[in-house]
């Protein structure tokens, strides 16, 4: 949170002191095999409606970006967190950071996980 008010110009506590109190969700997916993809939907696409997502997946892959009017792969990295802005932080920044569009696809030889936390506000900060 820190680091996303450093790249703001703001206090670098603002938003740290903000989301001092807040509860915030874990989850994790399994997305079992399919034997057909393209005609199932891991998660549709959407953008995240909290502040700030921390996603983990594991080495199978099939987390996509929507960026430049197409759809990207993101290569799963050992050890690597995604980390994706949500829609109350693309509102609190004043759309200077913007949540991104994605969705994770299945596919049909290897099933996947992955582990996501899930930060929200305190609902009396509205
Ligand atoms: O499992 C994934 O890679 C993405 C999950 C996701 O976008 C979500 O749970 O909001
Ligand atoms: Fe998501």
């Amino acid at each position: 949170m820190e680091l996303l008010a450093i790249g703001l110009g703001v206090d670098r506590m603002l938003y740290r002191e903000f989301f001092e109190d807040a509860v915030s969700i874990m989850r994790t997916n399994l997305y079992p095999t399919c034997q057909e993809p393209n005609l199932s939907l891991g998660t549709g696409s959407h953008c995240d409606p909290n502040a700030l997502t921390i996603l983990h997946q594991d080495l199978v892959g099939g987390l996509d970006l929507f960026v430049g009017n197409k759809w990207h792969k993101v290569r799963p990295i050992p050890g690597a967190l995604v980390i994706n802005i949500g829609d109350v932080f693309a509102a609190l920044s004043n759309g200077i950071y913007r949540s991104c569009l994605h969705r994770a696809v299945v596919n049909s030889h290897k099933e996947r996980r992955s582990l996501v936390f899930f930060m929200c506000q305190e609902l009396t900060s509205w």
